[in-house]
Order: C-alpha cells, then sequence, then structure tokens
C-alpha cells in the first residue's frame, strides 16, 4: 500500500482563507478587527523565523499584529507587565508567549498570567481543565490542526484505536483529550511505554510527538492506519554538501520514518508540510473564535471544536 500524503500546507492555506472571510465578516458586521499579540523574548533563531510567520500570516488574514520582541535578559517583571497591559487592551483578541522561555522565566507562571479568553494557545490552566472535562475551550493550535486534519481524512473517528507517543502539555496530552473528545479509545504512550512497537500495532491512528527523528518504523504501523507527525528535527544531510563555512547542510525529518511508514499507513502527513503549517493556521482560527466571544458575535463553523 502507499498511502494518502496529506498536504498540511494546502489544508493551512484554504483553513487561512476561511479566517480570512469570518475576519471581513466581523469587520463589515461589527466594526472590529481581530487583533493577535504575539511576544517574543530572547534569541532563539527557530522561534524568530516561527513569530515572523506569524506576522505575515494575520496581517494576511486582515487582522492586527501586534509583536513584541524582548530581550533575552528580561525580567519576569517585566514580562508580567506587558501581559497585564495585553489583557486590558480591547484591540487584543488573542495574546501569545512564544515557546520556549528564556531559563530564568518561568513560562507556567507567564501563561497563567494571560486573561484565558485571550489565550489562543490554549496552555492556561483553565483552558486546560475546560478541555479536559469536555467544555468549550481554546484549543492548542497544534492538536486543534491534527485534529482537523484527522477529521478529514475519517468519516468518523468514533471508536478507533489512537496511539499518541509523547506527553508533553502542548501537544501529546491536549491531543489525547481532543481524540477522547471524539470517542477513540486512546492511548497515551512515552518513554517507559513497554514494548512500544506493539502498542502502536494496534493504532488505527498514530500521532507522533516525541521529538526523536524518525523513531516510528514502517513495521510498526498496522496497514492502512493514519499517521500524524508532530515530530520537527533537524539532523545533518551530507548527502546536500557543505555550506560555505564548511558545516554539512541539514534537513528536516519528523519523528516517524515517513518512506517505510508511507508503504504501510493509509495516510501520512508529511515533515515538513505536514502539521507545522496548520500550526499557525489555527493560531489564526483561534483568534477568530477569540474575537467572536469576545464580541457576543456567532462563532464560524469549523473553526474550532
Ligand atoms: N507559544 C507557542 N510556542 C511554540 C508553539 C506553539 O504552538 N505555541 N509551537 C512550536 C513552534 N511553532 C509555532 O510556534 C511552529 C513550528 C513549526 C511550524 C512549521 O510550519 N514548520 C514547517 C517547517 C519550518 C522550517 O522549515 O523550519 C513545517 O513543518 O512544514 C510552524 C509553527 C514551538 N513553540
Amino acid at each position: 500500500m502507499t498511502a494518502r500524503i496529506i498536504d498540511g500546507k494546502a489544508f493551512a492555506e484554504t483553513l487561512r482563507g476561511r479566517v480570512a472571510q469570518e475576519v471581513t465578516r466581523l469587520k463589515d458586521g461589527l466594526g472590529v478587527t481581530p487583533g493577535l499579540a504575539v511576544v517574543l523574548v530572547g534569541d532563539d533563531p527557530a522561534s524568530h523565523v516561527y513569530v515572523r510567520n506569524k506576522h505575515k500570516a494575520t496581517v494576511e488574514a486582515g487582522m492586527q499584529s501586534f509583536e513584541h520582541r524582548l530581550a533575552e535578559d528580561t525580567t519576569e517583571q517585566e514580562l508580567m507587565g506587558l501581559i497585564d497591559q495585553l489583557n486590558a487592551d480591547p484591540e487584543v483578541h488573542g495574546i501569545l508567549v512564544q515557546l520556549p522561555l528564556p531559563d530564568h522565566l518561568d513560562s507556567d507562571l507567564v501563561i497563567n498570567a494571560i486573561d484565558p479568553s485571550k489565550d489562543v494557545d490554549g496552555f492556561h490552566i483553565s483552558n486546560v481543565g475546560l478541555l479536559g472535562t469536555g467544555q468549550k475551550s481554546m484549543v492548542p493550535c497544534t492538536p486543534l490542526g491534527c485534529l482537523l486534519m484527522l477529521r478529514d481524512v475519517h468519516d468518523s473517528l468514533s471508536g478507533l484505536n489512537a496511539v499518541v507517543i509523547g506527553r508533553s502539555n502542548i501537544v501529546g496530552k491536549p491531543m489525547a483529550q481532543l481524540l477522547l473528545g471524539e470517542s477513540c479509545t486512546v492511548t497515551i504512550a512515552h518513554s517507559r511505554t513497554k514494548d512500544l512497537a506493539e502498542v502502536v500495532r494496534g493504532a488505527d491512528i498514530v500521532v507522533a510527538a516525541v521529538g526523536r527523528p524518525k523513531m516510528v518504523p514502517g513495521d510498526w504501523i498496522k496497514p492502512g492506519a493514519t499517521v500524524i507527525d508532530v515530530g520537527i528535527n533537524r539532523i545533518d544531510a551530507p548527502e546536500k554538501g557543505l555550506r560555505e563555512d564548511g558545516t554539512v547542510k541539514t534537513r528536516l525529518v519528523g519523528d516517524v520514518d515517513f518512506d517505510s511508514c508511507a508503504e504501510v499507513a493509509g495516510a501520512i502527513t508529511p515533515v515538513p508540510g505536514g502539521v507545522g503549517p496548520m500550526t499557525i493556521a489555527c493560531l489564526l482560527a483561534n483568534t477568530v473564535t477569540a474575537c467572536c466571544r469576545a464580541n457576543g458575535f456567532p462563532e464560524p463553523e469549523g473553526l474550532a471544536v
């Protein structure tokens, strides 16, 4: 079998188009422009790229983008002061603090200072609790993107066996909650799971979010299963040659071994071009949802769960 490749880039483009339509509806209907504030602390090069891409996508969707780039040595007090200011700003409907934060800052403290109704990352403890109890919440962007793609592949997810590999607060745990909400039978596997291969072999849906390059080989995959690869790992690619400074060029790979898994799976997301682009599209969708909720405006269908 050769798997259907789930094109996350195309999926994200469609979703961003829907978001842009909803932005127009909000502007015309209410005279309100959804606004997203992104806070970046420090010099992490990948985070700088993600924040730049978020700004571009926000503006392209017709929303207001407020970027706050703070120095690496920003104090907790300074950061909390900015969060208070954004919480109180009526033009800001969504607030996101780019992770990881520098080590001297306590990310739990910072995230829990965000007004939960503006927490478009869905990481605030109130949103975590609401999601865990099946109530309306802000849903973390990466798991939301995975779920939207899974719903497109399957007519119904009900009763399917889903294995989520990884138990992070950002992806693994919320992903498991979302799948449970779809009436899947959910297993969360992790570094201590016994006989991981056998656990994965029982899965109709595999979501890999461990951060280990190509960890899942094709012979772990049940024929026809759907494989969602959340991993974004940069590895050396000597086949691409050297950079001008003499270092080896690199390439991105996921947590699953794409070639061998694609031979067995029914559908699979690539890396790059799978889950990653959906993360930013879902951030825009969450900002529109937050803006609608803040203004008592009907929420668009299909942008939230
Ligand atoms: N506050 C948050 N911080 C972080 C999150 C998050 O959801 N909220 N997620 C990641 C980073 N991230 C967004 O912030 C993100 C990662 C990757 C992509 C993406 O589109 N990846 C591309 C490849 C990009 C490349 O070439 O390097 C792909 O997979 O095709 C988007 C967003 C950690 N921090």
